[in-house]
């Protein structure tokens, strides 16, 4: 499916997307859902989780501020994508940064996420490698990544999306690079978290590489449109605007470069 016709699905069906995130993130990932196109509910209550994420069409969880209640909400809402076979999304925000972290994201990665999607020193963390991150930013290139995210992707049978200047998907057989955006976007706050969310959007209408791609191309698309910006404060606002004034003939797939 290409990234116009994802597009154009995920509008005709608004898909309601379960997003567990971080309190940092959730109204910038809710807008930037909205504008996009589909539905987000930031949900995390764990007696509540188990009936909500059958409700959804995707599922995203977002370790970006934790503790304990969270935590089982995390792991019930996964369970429950899992039981009804809704594709699920994780963020591994700094997952090496303590213990706690680490082991809360690896018990979710046990629970099978569809796709997987971090920054280059997530990623590289997440399969095995020692990566240059201390906090939620990355200090790794791309480049770095890639073949620890094939790996990932083979071991845990999903997609992993490594975000950057520019971006990697794979599912451990295809690679491809999407490239566009802006230098601004990682000077936004949550923007990575919002991506997550709007992956999990995608994910509802097309299978979990040809979503993640569709999301990429989508947020490429944006930021370019949005790089005129005076700093991220106009930024954010202009990107919020150019997700939604998109349309699914605006996502070419020139974009895209098959490695
Ligand atoms: N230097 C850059 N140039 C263009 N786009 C970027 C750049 N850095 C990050 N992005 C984009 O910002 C979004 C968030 O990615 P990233 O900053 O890697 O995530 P995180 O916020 O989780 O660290 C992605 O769409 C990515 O393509
Ligand atoms: C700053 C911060 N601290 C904990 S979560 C968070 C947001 C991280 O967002 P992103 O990974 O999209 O930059
Ligand atoms: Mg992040």
């Amino acid at each position: 499916m290409t990234p116009g016709t994802a597009l154009r699905q995920m509008r005709e069906t608004t898909p309601l997307v379960h997003c567990i995130t971080n309190y940092v993130a959730m109204t910038i990932a809710a807008n930037v859902t909205l504008a996009a196109g589909a539905s987000p509910a930031m949900v995390h209550a764990p007696e509540e989780v188990g009936d909500f994420t059958p409700l959804s069409k995707a599922l995203t969880i977002n370790i970006g501020t934790l503790s304990a209640p969270w935590v089982l909400a995390m792991r019930l809402s996964a369970q429950a994508a899992r039981t009804h076979d809704i594709p699920w999304v994780l963020d591994p925000v700094a997952h090496f940064a303590t213990p706690y972290r680490t082991a809360v994201a690896q018990g979710l990665l046990a629970l099978e996420p569809t796709i997987i999607r971090g920054n280059a020193s997530e990623i590289i963390a997440l399969s095995g490698g020692a990566g240059a991150g201390k906090g939620a930013d990355s200090g790794d290139a791309v480049a770095d990544a890639q073949d620890g995210a094939a790996d990932l992707a083979r071991r845990c049978g999903c997609v992993v999306v490594v975000t950057g200047a520019t971006d990697f998907v794979t599912d451990g057989r295809r690679r491809a690079m999407v490239r566009g955006g802006s230098d601004l976007m990682p000077k936004v706050t949550a923007l990575g978290c919002s991506l997550t969310a709007l992956i999990g959007g995608y994910a509802a209408v097309a299978p979990p590489f040809e979503a993640s791609v569709a999301a990429l191309v989508h947020f490429a698309e944006a930021g370019e449109r949005a790089s005129g910006a005076a700093g991220p404060g106009s930024f954010q606002v202009a990107f919020l605007d150019a997700l939604h004034r998109i349309q699914p003939e605006d996502l070419g797939e020139d974009r895209l470069t098959w490695l």
